[in-house]
């Protein structure tokens, strides 16, 4: 896990750090800009000629150090200046000083426009330093930047975006953001994708030791945690020891939703999956997913009654496609009074709590709840517009009615009633499709029946899902639908290594 600091712990941190270490900012700096550089030479070819425009603080220091480092490997690379060297920070001059004289090094005032070609942008420009928003040169730079058709890459952040809040005016728009050490929190913003990119993060060796002393109960999950959190199986293990999982949901029109749960809980991994739909469903579900047995409730059309016996679960998913009747909100408040295992509450059961303060009551340890924006919003009934508000308000929910929570998009996070908030690292612009919540909602069902843990069963759920989905957008881009999703499930599970 990569703990979440403000920009201000960030530099407090770094200065405690050099000082245990008896490091000097400057070597800091060169081993950032040699962990830029090495993400960099893995991904760009020496033909493509570089454009560094670099600040005068220190993210502007690593634009200078990186230029040098390329151009030794020989990476075509000039370099364009925001500002005066006097202005400059000491370890900013200490690179501009052994700035290679073949290297052309310009003030970006005199750059002509008209004339200028380039196959890649790198921003070093500004980075945590940023304490206003853009006006005169930098926002000239960055507004002309945006418009160049290139590769653009920011350096720890793209410039003009606030580290830890919503961008006010302008911001370099990047496609890849490589940040040093852990991400800036608002580096995950939904709402900040479009400046961000794809978000690389490079080790730059500081120690997790020197975390522990910054406050923060947010993280940035990584694979190895993943990892360490799933269950493993053996060759002796039988289908019973992979749960028996329930998933309940459905209605005229929108039985797909439940199939596409219940696919995915199979393909995770479930060895036995019960899907309770209305009558309609039953020749439906048979006929199109024969691993699944089908249960079905008294009325034909709409889900307006519980399933009997529900002690027979590991696990129960509720929701999707399920529709909001009073009936069927009903049947849901006598599933959730009824059952006392571990749960998923997702979709049209998310819609019909929002509405029924007797409900909200109902909400336990043992539940994920899996809103998306509108339906988080729905629930607290409050603008949830603002990043930092809404993570906020996450925090607040999990802790007043004690369930896990996972607020889906970009970076879903995922707050535990502990009061920790995890961002995960997986996912896709592809996954913003119909269909691809049930998805989740099957994932996490199917590692509560295995015995995860709530927490543990979220954050493997949210992160799998997440990878399936690149890799379904890898092979299908905006063509990939739901059900790619799910057939990319298995491959997640050779991606780390696990059987
Ligand atoms: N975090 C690490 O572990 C490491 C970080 N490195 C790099 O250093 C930068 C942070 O460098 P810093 O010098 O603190 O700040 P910046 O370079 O981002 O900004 C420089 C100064 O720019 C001024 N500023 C702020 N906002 C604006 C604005 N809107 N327009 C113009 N100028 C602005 C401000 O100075 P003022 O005097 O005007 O207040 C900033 O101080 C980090 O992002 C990394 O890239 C290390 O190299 C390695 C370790
Ligand atoms: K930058």
């Amino acid at each position: 896990m990569l703990k979440i600091l403000s920009a201000r712990q960030i530099k407090s941190l770094e200065e405690s750090y050099l000082e245990e270490k008896g490091i000097l900012s400057l070597e800091l700096m060169e081993t950032a800009a040699e962990a830029f550089c090495q993400w960099y030479m893995q991904n760009f070819s020496r033909r493509q000629d570089i454009a560094i425009f670099c600040g005068t603080g220190n993210n502007g220091g690593d634009g200078i150090a990186i230029a040098r480092l390329l151009s030794r490997q020989g990476y075509p690379v000039c370099v364009y200046t925001l500002g005066d060297a006097k202005d400059g920070t000491a370890d900013y001059n200490s690179n501009l000083n052994i700035l290679p004289t073949n290297i052309v090094n310009k003030p970006f005032s005199n750059i002509d426009w008209e004339r200028f070609r380039c196959h890649v942008i790198i921003d070093a420009m500004l980075g945590i330093g940023l304490n206003k928003p853009l006006e005169g040169k930098y926002l000239d730079a960055v507004k002309k930047l945006n418009s160049q058709k290139t590769m653009r890459i920011a350096v720890d952040m793209p410039t003009g975006l606030p580290s830890d809040k919503l961008v006010d005016g302008e911001a370099f728009q990047a496609h890849y953001t490589v940040t040093f050490q852990t991400p800036k929190l608002s580096a995950l913003f939904p709402e900040h994708a479009a400046y961000v990119g794809d978000l690389v993060v490079k080790d730059i060796g500081i120690d997790g030791k020197y975390f522990n002393g910054y406050e923060s109960s947010r993280y940035f999950v990584e694979e190895k945690d993943i990892l360490e959190r799933h269950k493993i199986f053996h060759k002796a293990s039988h289908k019973g020891d992979f749960g028996k999982v329930l998933l309940v949901g459905g209605s005229k029109g929108k039985l797909g939703a439940i199939m596409l749960s219940a696919k995915a809980a199979l393909r995770t991994g479930s060895g036995l999956i019960s899907t309770f739909v209305p009558g309609f469903g039953l020749p439906i579900m048979q006929s199109s997913i024969h691993e699944v047995m089908v249960e079905t409730c008294t009325g034909n059309d709409i889900l307006d009654s519980a399933p009997e016996n529900l002690d027979r679960f590991d696990t129960i998913a509720i929701g999707p496609g399920m529709g909001t009747d009073e009936k069927t909100a009903e049947a849901l408040k006598n599933i959730l009074e009824s059952y006392k295992g571990k749960m998923v509450i997702d979709a049209d059961a998310l819609n019909i709590i929002a509405k029924r303060k007797d409900l909200k009551e109902l909400i336990t340890s043992q539940m994920i709840l899996t809103p998306h924006l509108k339906e988080f919003e729905r629930m607290v009934g409050d603008d949830v517009k603002y990043p930092e508000g809404r993570i906020e308000k996450a925090l607040e929910f999990s802790q007043t009615y004690g369930c896990v929570l996972i607020l889906k998009g970009l970076h879903s996070l995922i707050t535990t009633p502990a009061g920790i908030q995890y961002f995960n690292p997986t996912g896709s612009q592809f996954l913003a499709t119909g269909g691809t919540g049930d998805v989740l909602t099957g994932v996490v069902a199917s590692y509560l029946g295995q015995g995860y843990s709530v927490e543990n069963a979220a954050l493997c759920g949210v992160y799998h899902h997440g990878l399936a989905g690149q890799l379904a957008g890898e092979d299908q881009r905006r063509g990939t639908i739901a059900s790619d999703v799910i057939e990319k499930i298995p491959e997640t599970y050779k991606n780390l290594g696990l059987s």
